[in-house]
């Protein structure tokens, strides 16, 4: 089974070359080198030349190149430099249908942000579409568009959020939760991250090097839940050398898509220590 964590991925702004430096030390499972909305208009340029510089040399993970959106002055320059530049994906911000990803024709998987009300109604058949690696919610955006208020419980947002993994999943791309904007709130952090790996999302979308490890332990696999993993895939091998249909482990019934979910589990424990070249 070939899986990839993708637990922590770190926006970061083009124009900062010392933050695009530092991110590839930080432990992040990906990078995004932002070209909108961290950038200002009068240093589009700049970040552009300097995003191009940052993947002449090779990163310790994915890179993707967020890209300004359809209909920008910085569009075309855009997408052509992440294209020439060798990214490993592109993210495109505002995505409201398929056809548009359609139209695009990338030669690179495309990432697709949900973060605005059409983008959450249509989010099933952009994540459909060919080329789409995965999903990423825009929760600024999308609060602002729905014009919620703000809630730690993010109660406004859930329809959307499961909207966004509901599509992903069904179409197996890999469905990533927005940024948390307090980076001095470690504690409120964690409980984001935990809510969105309830909620069925393999990451979290991060904004400050603070934020990498607690993304990573919050939405990676424990040593306590590779055991549990260990121990019921043991149960389940026994009942069936026992000629049984159905095992138990802990007193829980065990069925196979119990056993598949320790499985993919397990091997996402090992892939997270371990060098990952992109397949
Ligand atoms: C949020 C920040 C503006 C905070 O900046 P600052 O107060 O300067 O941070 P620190 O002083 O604590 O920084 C300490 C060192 O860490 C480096 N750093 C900071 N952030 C990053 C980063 N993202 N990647 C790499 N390195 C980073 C600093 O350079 C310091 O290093 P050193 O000088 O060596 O000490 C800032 O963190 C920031 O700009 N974050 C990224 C913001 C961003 O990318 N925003 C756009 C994406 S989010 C979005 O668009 C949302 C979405 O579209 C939606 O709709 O929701
Ligand atoms: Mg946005």
């Amino acid at each position: 089974m070939s899986v990839r964590p993708w637990r922590s991925v770190l926006y970061v702004p083009g124009d900062k070359p010392r933050a695009v430096e530092k991110a590839r030390t930080l432990g992040a499972d990906a990078v995004i080198l932002d070209l909108e909305d961290a950038v200002a208009p009068e240093h589009k340029d700049a970040a552009r030349e300097n995003v191009a510089a940052a993947l002449r040399t090779p990163w310790p993970c994915p890179v993707l190149v967020r890209v300004n959106g359809l209909g920008t002055p910085w569009e075309h320059a855009d997408r052509e430099l992440a294209l020439r530049a060798g990214a490993d994906g592109l993210v495109l911000p505002k995505v409201e249908d398929a056809a548009t990803v359609r139209d695009l024709h990338l030669r690179v998987p495309l990432w697709a942000m949900i973060e605005t009300p059409t983008g959450v109604l249509h989010a099933a058949g952009i994540a459909a579409a060919p080329g789409v690696a995965g999903l990423i919610v825009g929760a600024n955006d999308l609060a602002r568009a729905l014009r919620t208020r703000p809630d730690p419980a993010r109660t406004p947002l859930l329809h959307a959020l499961s909207a966004v993994v509901l599509a992903a999943r069904a179409h197996g791309k890999v469905p990533l939760d927005a940024v948390y904007n307090d980076v001095r709130d470690p504690e409120g952090f964690e409980r984001e991250c935990g809510q969105g790996r309830t909620l069925g999302f393999s990451g979290k979308t991060v904004i400050h090097p603070g934020q990498i490890e607690i993304a990573n332990r919050a939405l990676g696999v424990s040593e306590v839940e590779a055991e549990a993993a260990r121990g019921l895939i043991a149960a389940w091998t026994q009942a069936r050398q026992e000629g049984r249909s159905v095992a138990t482990y802990r007193g829980a019934l065990v069925e196979q898509m119990h056993v598949d979910e320790a499985q993919e589990t397990l091997a996402l424990w090992e892939a997270a220590r371990t060098d990952r070249p992109l397949a």
